[in-house]
C-alpha cells in the first residue's frame, strides 16, 4: 500500500519572489489527488519540494515519519527510492532504445541480475502497454508511447508515492482518455499515493478522489473531489469552466474590481461564455472513471469511503450532500446517513444492515457491487 504524505506549512520562495506559502494537505494512502492552478502558480515546484530536489525555506514534509525538508542526504536518498516521478516530456534518454530506457533505474540503483532487470521491465511495459515496442527509440513512437514509457519507469522500483506532471499536455483527447484510464488501472495494481498535476479539466474532474488548487501563492483548496467540484469559490469556478471571466487573468490574476465586474456581468448573461476549458468543464460531480474489468478494485476507494465518512461533518453542505448521495442505499445505512432535501442527516436508527459495534474498518461484504468500485 502506498505511503501518507503530510505536508505542514509548507513555503518556498525564489530570492524575493514566494512561490506559495503556509501550504498543508495529505495525500492520503492509495488515494488518487490532482493539483491544479494557472500557469506559473507553482505545481511543478511543488512536486519537486515533495520528492526533495527543493528544499522550502518553511514547513515540513512527513514520509514514514522522515521531513525530507530537514533530514540528512542519506535520509533523503533512502525516501526518494519510495517516488516514481512521470515528467512533462516523459524524461527519456533519446539515445537508448525503451527496454534500456525502462531498465536504466534497476541498473542505476539496484545488483539485480540482467535476466531480473529483463523481467521487470517487460511487465511493467505490459502493465503500459507498450510490449512489442522495446526495440523503438524515443524519436520513433508518438507522444502518448512516450509518456506511457516514463511511466514504465517511474513503475520499475515499484514505488509507493507516483508523481505525474503533466501526464496529459500534448496528448489528443482519445490518447487522454487512455492514459487516464490507464492511471486509474495501475492504482487499482499497485495501491500506490498519486498526485498529479495538470491543466486537463476532464482529468481533474474524473480521475482523483481528492483535488487542490494553488492560486495567489497559497492552497485555494484541497479535499475530496466533491468539496472542488461543487465548490462555488470564484477562482474555483473559473479555473473549471475554462472561463476568461474571474480572478484568474491572462499573467495569473486580476485586479479584484475587474473580476468582480466580470463575474457580475456573466451572471446576467446567464452565465453563458465563448469557448470552453481543455477536457470539458463544467462544475458539479460526474462519475469517476471506474477500472477496467478484470482488474482488482480499488483498495483506496473503500479506505477513503471510510475517511470521507469521518470527516463529512467538517465539508461544505454541498460536498457533504453529493458525497451521501454517491453512496449506495446500503452504505448510507452502514454509515447512518440519508441523503434527504438539504444537509445530509445522520439518522439515528441506522436501518438494516446495523453499524457493528465497536465499528469494524469499513469492508466491501454485502455492499459492494461486484467487480466494481465499492
Ligand atoms: N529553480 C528555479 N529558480 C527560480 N525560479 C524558479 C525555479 N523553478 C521555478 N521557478 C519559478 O517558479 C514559478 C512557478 O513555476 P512552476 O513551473 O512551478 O509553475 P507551474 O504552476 O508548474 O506552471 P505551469 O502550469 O505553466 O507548468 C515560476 O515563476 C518559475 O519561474
Amino acid at each position: 500500500m502506498g505511503v501518507e504524505v503530510v505536508v505542514e506549512g509548507l513555503s518556498k520562495s525564489f530570492g524575493r519572489q514566494t512561490i506559495w506559502g503556509d501550504v498543508t494537505l495529505t495525500l492520503p494512502q492509495g488515494e488518487i489527488s490532482v493539483l491544479l492552478g494557472p500557469s506559473g502558480t507553482g505545481k511543478s515546484v511543488f512536486l519537486k519540494s515533495l520528492v526533495g530536489l527543493l528544499r522550502p525555506e518553511h514547513g515540513r514534509v512527513m514520509i514514514n515519519g522522515v521531513d525530507i525538508c530537514s533530514c540528512s542526504e542519506h535520509k533523503l536518498y533512502e525516501t526518494r527510492k519510495l517516488f516514481g516521478v512521470l515528467f512533462q516530456d516523459g524524461a527519456l534518454f533519446g539515445s537508448m532504445n525503451l527496454f534500456d530506457n525502462i531498465a536504466f533505474p534497476l541498473r542505476e540503483h539496484t545488483r539485480k541480475t540482467e535476466a531480473e532487470v529483463r523481467r521487470i521491465v517487460l511487465e511493467k511495459m505490459e502493465m503500459v502497454g507498450l510490449i512489442g515496442a522495446e526495440k523503438k527509440l524515443p524519436g520513433e513512437i508518438s507522444g502518448g508511447m512516450r509518456k506511457r514509457a516514463g511511466l514504465a519507469r517511474a513503475l520499475v522500483l515499484d514505488p509507493e508515492i507516483i508523481l505525474f506532471d503533466e501526464p496529459d499536455s500534448g496528448l489528443d483527447p482519445v490518447r487522454v482518455a487512455y492514459l487516464n484510464q490507464l492511471i486509474v488501472d495501475l492504482n487499482a495494481q499497485i495501491d500506490a499515493t498519486f498526485l498529479i498535476v495538470t491543466h486537463d479539466i476532464g482529468t481533474a474532474r474524473t480521475v482523483p478522489d481528492n483535488i487542490g488548487m494553488l492560486f495567489r501563492r497559497e492552497l485555494v483548496m484541497f479535499g475530496p473531489r466533491e468539496v472542488l467540484l461543487t465548490s462555488t469559490e470564484p477562482v474555483v469556478e473559473q479555473f473549471l469552466n475554462g472561463r476568461r471571466e474571474g480572478p484568474i487573468g491572462m499573467s495569473e490574476e486580476k485586479d479584484a474590481a475587474q473580476a468582480a465586474a466580470e463575474l457580475a456581468a456573466l451572471a446576467a448573461n446567464g452565465g453563458s461564455t465563448l469557448g470552453g476549458p481543455k477536457g470539458g468543464g463544467g462544475t458539479g460531480i460526474v462519475p469517476q472513471i471506474e477500472v477496467s474489468p478484470g482488474l482488482p478494485v480499488r483498495a483506496a476507494v473503500r479506505r477513503r469511503k471510510e475517511r470521507v465518512m469521518r470527516i463529512l461533518h467538517t465539508l461544505p453542505p454541498t460536498a457533504q450532500q453529493a458525497i451521501v448521495a454517491s453512496l449506495t442505499p446500503d452504505e448510507q445505512a452502514y454509515f447512518g446517513v440519508y441523503a434527504g432535501a438539504g444537509a445530509p442527516q445522520r439518522m439515528t436508527q441506522p436501518i438494516a444492515p446495523p453499524s457493528p459495534q465497536p465499528r469494524e474498518p469499513w469492508t466491501p461484504s454485502p455492499w459492494t457491487r461486484p467487480g466494481g468500485e465499492a
